[in-house]
């Protein structure tokens, strides 16, 4: 991701690029053309996701993606032992690290960190040593963000999807409560000297307070973004993003 210091990044995340070209087993709309529509609207990064089960993005994607990008590839995969020998064959400008089940329709919690530590620490250090910012991709809870501190990895993404469920479903109280929560988790992964990322679910209507943590370095967004694109065009909808995180800070 590119590198001034104050201003918050966009990631912008293409996995439902692929589910659109997936649901006809075919080759378009095409992963790597959005990707660098992206770039030239003004991303900072690309994310994409190679699931286990490969339901949007697939190995050929992320092939692609490596080879012909010009922003950071923040590559997000589950912390097996697959993906870990794809990663260090890639060597992406960053790793993010998140649960995966074969079952959920979308990513549903954070990793368990502090219940596999030992295991995730040994993960990590070979991805950091062959150049990825490890990342993980955590819920707003304080014994996730101490635990994540242990494993070597330099940053968090804290799940705002619970926070989106609130907003979106009209339950305030909630959401308000979600965001405290987000606001205090960040804080303390800044004081712990993580670097501080967040997304899911992340929508025009629900960016603001989440771009207004001063901690947050770097949102990632994909699905609404995708969706938006519909109707405005990908490079009118990152830039009308852009435009509402510049505002909230
Ligand atoms: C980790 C996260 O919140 C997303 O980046 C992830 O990619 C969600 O999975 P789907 O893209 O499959 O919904
Ligand atoms: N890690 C969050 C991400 O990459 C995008 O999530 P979403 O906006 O697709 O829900």
């Amino acid at each position: 991701m590119s590198q001034s210091h104050d201003r918050l990044r966009l990631g912008i995340n293409i996995d439902h690029v692929a589910t659109v070209r997936n649901a006809r087993g075919g080759y378009f709309p095409d992963p790597l053309r959005a990707a660098k529509l992206a770039e030239r609207a003004g991303a900072d990064g690309i994310t994409a996701h190679l699931r286990e089960d490969r339901r949007h993005i697939r190995d050929a994607d992320i092939e692609a993606l490596v080879e012909e990008l010009t922003v950071p590839l923040n590559f997000e995969m589950a912390a097996t032992a697959e993906m870990h020998a794809i990663a260090l064959r890639h060597k992406p400008h960053a790793v993010c690290l998140v649960p995966e089940k074969r079952e959920e329709r979308t990513t549903e919690g954070g990793l368990e960190v502090a219940g596999d530590l030992a295991r995730l620490t040994d993960f990590i250090a070979p991805l950091a040593e062959a150049g990825s910012r490890v990342s993980l991709f955590v819920a707003a809870d304080p014994v996730q963000i101490e635990a994540s501190v242990k494993t070597g990895a330099a940053v968090i993404e804290l799940h705002t999807g619970a926070y989106c469920d609130a907003h979106n479903e009209g339950r305030f109280d909630d959401r308000d409560l979600e965001l405290a929560r987000i606001c205090n988790a960040a804080e303390l992964a800044h004081g712990l000297g993580l670097e501080v990322h967040a997304g899911h679910g992340l929508a025009f209507d629900s960016v603001g307070p989440i771009a207004a943590i001063p901690e947050v370095r770097e949102l990632n967004i994909g699905h609404f973004l995708i969706g938006e694109a519909i109707f405005l065009g990908l490079d009118g909808a990152i830039g009308h993003m852009r435009r509402l995180m510049d505002a909230a800070r």
